[in-house]
């Protein structure tokens, strides 16, 4: 099972340095929160991570390798990054058709996926005519159809019904039982801690707290993981 690993990776785009030194290792078979206020990094870090843009410096990886150098990336790595990748004018089952054959899956895979994320009654629609939390279940049966190891999702929960949240946490821990990486970045504080075993916390590019969100919050002596966050990144601004 592939793990993640940054090392020192760093990315500026011109003066603004989005992302800075950052450094961590995931281990399989757990679910990692990746949190922050918004412009702290979270998206350029897992773009790098999905090699969508180049690290100014540093390198992430998946057990050593980039994700340009996965032989089969499609099967080892399900990502989410954003809910408008798919063609407005092609049905879900065609987009995810089309997905398929690029990672050689079959259509039963297909057919199976989008009974998970129990888009099967609609997926003979246009996507133009999905609401933004079906489109999201979309993109989540694009990322689970090659059976990927580990898993990047940026967001996963926006847009989805109470229900859908519930069904999400409950999909991730299943995935991460079977021993997958799961590496999630949201701003629903509350559904996250009920999500997941670790988090990240970035500030303005870099890595302020890592660890086991009950440890974290015991150390920290918070409630939640909203007081948690306020706390650590007002302290790290004041310092
Ligand atoms: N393509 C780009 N060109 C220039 N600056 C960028 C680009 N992408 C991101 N940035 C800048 O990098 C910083 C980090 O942005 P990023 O989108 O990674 O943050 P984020 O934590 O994902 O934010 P959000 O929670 O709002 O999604 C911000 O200052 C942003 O303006």
């Amino acid at each position: 099972m592939a793990g993640i690993t940054f090392d020192r990776v760093t990315k500026r785009y011109g003066a603004v340095t989005a992302v800075d030194n950052l450094s961590f290792t995931l281990e399989p078979g757990s679910i990692t929160g990746f949190i922050g206020a918004n412009g702290a990094g979270k998206s350029t870090a897992l773009r790098v991570l999905l090699g969508l843009t180049r690290a100014t410096s540093g390198a992430a990886t998946f057990d050593g390798s980039s994700y340009g150098e996965l032989p089969d990336p499609g099967r080892t790595i399900g990502a989410l990054t954003d809910a408008d990748v798919f063609h407005p004018g092609r049905t879900g089952r065609a987009s995810l058709r089309v997905l398929a054959r690029a990672c050689a899956v079959s259509d039963a895979r297909v057919e199976e996926m989008l009974e998970l994320v129990a888009l099967s009654e609609a997926a003979g629609y246009r996507v133009r005519g999905y609401s933004l939390g079906m489109r999201q279940r979309l993109g989540l049966a694009a990322a689970l159809l090659g059976d990927p190891e580990t898993l990047v999702l940026d967001e996963p929960a926006n847009g989805l019904d109470p229900i859908g949240v519930r069904w999400l946490r409950e999909l991730l821990r299943r995935l991460a039982d079977e021993g997958r990486t799961v590496l999630v970045s949201s701003h629903q504080l509350a559904e996250l801690a009920q999500t997941v075993d670790d988090v990240l916390i970035l500030d303005h590019g870099r890595l302020i707290a890592r660890g086991p969100t009950e440890l974290l919050l015991h150390q920290h002596r918070s409630a939640s993981l909203e007081g948690l966050f306020l706390d650590i990144v007002s302290g790290g601004r004041s310092a």
